[in-house]
């Protein structure tokens, strides 16, 4: 049986049970956000539906019906089952109804459902069985972090483990969570705040829904999207199925992202299933909010502020994603793709009830209560819930090092006798910091400072659009209509570059040893790119197929060889470009005159010195 891989053996920078809804714009598929659960409203006539309503207003159908609280709507459990002592306190039931505050809709449910597919069951020969036996006098000795199940995420099976009903590797099969309450939070809908002190490494909870496939997920996601919802809760559980906590879920559907999170997801083969549990990445104090990176993959559409607090916050949900950056990237001097005009956007902030002085809280054994908010709530960054005004800058990425604090280079002259060609050391390279952009033909273009100067000067940070959208529309009560996402087009340079012209610059050079070195580093590079090239095309079908999930379906040794391939290539490009540099700089160039008559007589630059 083979162990999970943890999101880090995976080539792709996205791990596979990243939240994302999913939705079809221009042909592509895009992220979105959905739902909550706030709305406020004067008259009590907020009535959970079966899925969230949109924030922009009452739901007609539902209208005049009284508020139910959260307790009340679980009309199901499976598994470890919430504890029967579903109480409102009345109190907080009064407070909802005065405030108006939607209560999640949802069922509550503690183990996954399947309703595409069975349970698999497992066969005896898949059961892994450990080899630790249980020792009264070693605490750690049943089933511990020693064991080899627990080593790769697999629990062990009842009736297999040595260790029997002392065994502490059936987590996730003995709901070992810890407790944890339902909070309000400002500007991010519900979330979830630790109960108790939790310690790192502790399995927090499970993300239970309903398991579906990756079409169904797709199409999920659509339609969500069609009935207004903006909270996401789709988890990608590998390169086929996903979990569903939109309908049907555990409390883990309402912990919130952070960009400084103090949970993390990871997979866990469960009995011959996989789960995710939600994981303490640091020790937890009581009354913290639990968070965690949600790896939220942006395609197009809306970009939904991300309200963490945290100092490091990317800005945006997804704002890491590789979508989100090619969109950010550069664009040409026309390209009005995310001109202000042009960005739906939408800010959970402005939807939220702006009179509620105190957080409500749900706990896991059922039991709603109010909550100060002046109290212990708080995101684990900073004290307090998130500024909904406030966000940290994007980060948007460097394209060289400081252009200003390069070193002189320092290039060793060429030894005029030598025929040898000697693989090059080069001292750190300086001058103009150029920037190559490989095109799609597999050829290379370059640009030089002035490119890095004006992209500087011309690229507007994300959030700089946000900012000025978000004070053109100060008024939000109802959600920004989504337009369809722009058609991607591709990362563009900011300018047509000049192509690297070999020919022309061996041409210039007098020495031959000079060109020789020129030509075979070209031909390196060539040989590189067409072999990523390949490699790329062995990739391709599982890309295709599944887009971000394709990690699942790239073998471990198939992403080496691409890392190495990649590596190749970049020293590759690095060479030739190393190369030109040397040489130009340390090498004779041929007279105008003798360029001119070989103009003249079109001669060509292989005859040239030779
Ligand atoms: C899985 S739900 C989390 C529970 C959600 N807050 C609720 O009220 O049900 C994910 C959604 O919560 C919101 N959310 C989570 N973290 C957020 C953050 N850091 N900033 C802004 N919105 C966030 C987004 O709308 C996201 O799609």
């Amino acid at each position: 049986m083979s162990p999970i891989k943890p999101s880090s053996w995976f080539l792709f920078p996205c791990f596979s049970s990243s939240i994302s809804a999913r939705r079809r714009v221009s042909g592509r598929v895009s992220s979105s956000r959905s739902a909550a659960v706030a709305c406020c409203r004067p008259a009590p006539h907020c009535l959970p539906s079966l899925h969230p309503p949109s924030r922009s207003g009452p739901d007609p159908s539902t209208s005049g019906r009284r508020l139910r609280p959260a307790a009340s709507l679980v009309s199901s459990t499976s598994g470890c089952g919430l504890p029967s002592s579903s109480v409102v306190d009345p109190e907080c039931q009064k407070f909802l109804e005065e405030e108006c505050i939607e209560v999640p809709s949802y069922i509550h449910i503690e183990s996954n459902e399947f309703s595409y597919r069975k349970h698999k069951r497992q066969k005896e020969e898949d059961i892994a069985v450990c080899e630790c036996q249980y020792d009264i006098l070693d605490p750690e000795s049943p089933c511990g972090d020693r064991c080899l199940n627990f080593l790769t995420n697999t629990e062990c099976t009842p009736g297999y483990c040595r260790c029997g009903v002392y065994c502490k590797n059936q987590r996730f099969q003995k709901c070992q969570h810890a407790r944890t309450r339902l909070v309000r939070t400002e500007g991010r809908g519900w979330g979830l705040v630790a109960d108790e002190n939790i310690m790192a490494g502790q399995f927090v909870i499970e993300y239970c829904g309903e398991v579906i496939s990756w079409k169904e997920a797709k199409q999920r996601s659509q339609a969500y999207e069609t009935q207004g919802m903006n909270d996401a809760y789709i988890i990608y559980l590998n390169a086929d199925e996903s979990i569903d906590a939109t309908k049907k879920g555990s409390l883990a559907r309402f912990i919130n992202h952070s960009c400084q999170p103090n949970c993390e997801t990871r997979k866990w083969n469960v009995l011959g299933e996989v789960r995710v549990g939600i994981f303490a990445t640091q020790d937890i104090p009581f009354g913290t909010e639990l968070s965690y990176d949600y790896n939220f993959e942006w395609f197009g559409g809306v970009m939904v502020r991300c309200l963490c607090g945290a100092a490091n916050c990317s800005g945006f949900l997804g704002a890491k994603s590789r979508g989100f950056q090619e969109a950010t990237y550069l664009w040409e001097d026309d390209d009005d793709r995310f001109s202000v005009e042009n960005i739906p956007l939408y800010d959970s902030a402005d939807d939220e009830p702006t009179s509620i002085s105190k957080d409500i809280l749900l706990s896991n054994d059922g039991l709603i209560t109010q909550y100060d908010n002046s109290s212990t709530v708080q995101s684990t960054e900073t004290p307090g819930t998130a500024r909904p005004n406030e966000f940290a800058p994007m980060i948007v990425e460097q394209l060289t090092a400081r252009s200003n604090e390069l070193a002189p280079m320092n290039v060793e002259p060429l030894a005029a006798s030598s025929n040898e060609f000697t693989p090059m050391t080069i001292e750190p390279l300086s001058a103009i910091p150029m920037v190559a952009h490989f095109v799609e033909n597999g050829s290379t273009e370059y640009s030089a400072q002035d490119t890095y100067d004006t992209s500087q000067n011309s690229v507007p940070s994300a959030n700089h659009v946000n900012q000025t959208e978000s004070q053109n529309n100060s008024n939000h009560s109802t959600l920004v209509p989504v337009k369809p996402a722009p058609k991607r087009r591709g990362r563009k340079p900011k300018r047509v570059l000049h192509k690297l012209d070999i020919p022309d610059i061996c041409n210039r050079l007098a020495s031959s040893e000079a060109c020789e070195e020129i030509l075979y580093c070209e031909e390196v590079k060539n040989q590189a790119a067409s072999e990523i090239n390949a490699l790329y095309d062995e990739i391709r079908p599982a890309v295709e197929e599944h887009e971000r999930d394709s990690q699942d379906s790239v073998s471990t040794s198939l992403a080496e060889k691409w890392i190495e391939a990649s590596c190749c290539k970049y020293k590759a490009d690095f060479d030739l470009y190393a190369a030109i540099i040397k040489n130009i700089a340390s090498t004779p160039l041929r007279s105008k005159d003798d360029m001119a008559s070989r103009e003249q007589n079109g001669l060509k630059y292989l005859e040239n010195g030779s």
